[in-house]
């Protein structure tokens, strides 16, 4: 909180390297940090593992000097091989109960809630983040339930304990929009990814946010 009580809402880049459009992968990660990002989660569907484990590794040397979490997607192992600060699962990953008795204490959790029932169970869960997915339809992911919505995202907040997170179709014009209705934490792939700077996005992304 802020001397004023307004809330200091995260800006989470969640990676997807086909949407930097061919730019360094790398790159496009420390413009986005400069520009404001806060958290960094690395979504990586279809490399080895092996090569998750270096790309893990590679990028917690990067956002090491500027005191940003890594965040590994799906996977607990990439996560404990990289010494990464945390793990993002879904309602098909690891179960939070296994993933909680295998990271060591003091790690983020984040957990996705796609329907009422999820936003129920996971209030018996010590998560780190609930995210509110997709809070927008979007193209970046298409094996999705139904977009919850602002109303929806206001639904999660009423009944929820956690702080939450909102992803999904989230952009300069509506990310005031989410952040007004109870998503502290904003996450964002093609809106930073995919933009001609991604230093420019985060810094627009995080002004438009706290207006
Ligand atoms: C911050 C954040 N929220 C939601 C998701 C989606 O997780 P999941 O439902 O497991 O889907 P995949 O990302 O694994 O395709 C996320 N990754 N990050
Ligand atoms: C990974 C993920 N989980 C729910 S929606 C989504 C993709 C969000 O991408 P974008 O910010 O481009 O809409
Ligand atoms: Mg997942």
């Amino acid at each position: 909180m802020t001397t004023n009580d307004t809330p200091v809402h995260q800006l989470y880049l969640v990676t997807d390297e086909p949407a930097c459009l061919g730019r360094d992968f790398y790159w496009v990660v420390e413009e986005a940090v400069q520009g404001g990002v806060t958290m960094v989660q690395l979504r990586e569907k279809h490399l080895s593992t092996r090569a998750f484990i270096d790309r893990a590794k590679r990028l917690k040397d990067i956002l090491l000097p500027y005191n940003v979490p890594l965040i590994i997607n799906d996977r607990v192992d990439v996560a404990l091989a990289a010494n990464a600060d945390g793990v993002h699962v879904g309602q098909s990953d690891m179960h939070f109960d296994m993933l909680n008795e295998m990271l060591p204490e003091g790690k983020i959790i984040g957990l996705s809630a796609e329907s009422e029932e999820d936003v129920v169970e996971a209030e018996n869960f010590d998560i780190s983040y609930l995210a509110v997915s997709p809070l927008f339809d979007t193209p970046t992911k298409t094996d999705i339930k139904k977009p919850w919505e602002i109303a929806g995202l206001q639904w999660v907040r009423k009944n929820s304990t956690h702080t939450l997170a909102a992803i999904g179709g989230i952009n300069a014009n509506n990310i005031r929009q989410a952040a007004t209705n109870g998503a502290e934490i904003i996450a964002i792939v093609s809106a930073i990814c995919s933009a001609p700077s991604p230093y420019e996005a985060a810094f627009r992304l995080k002004s438009a946010m706290h207006d």
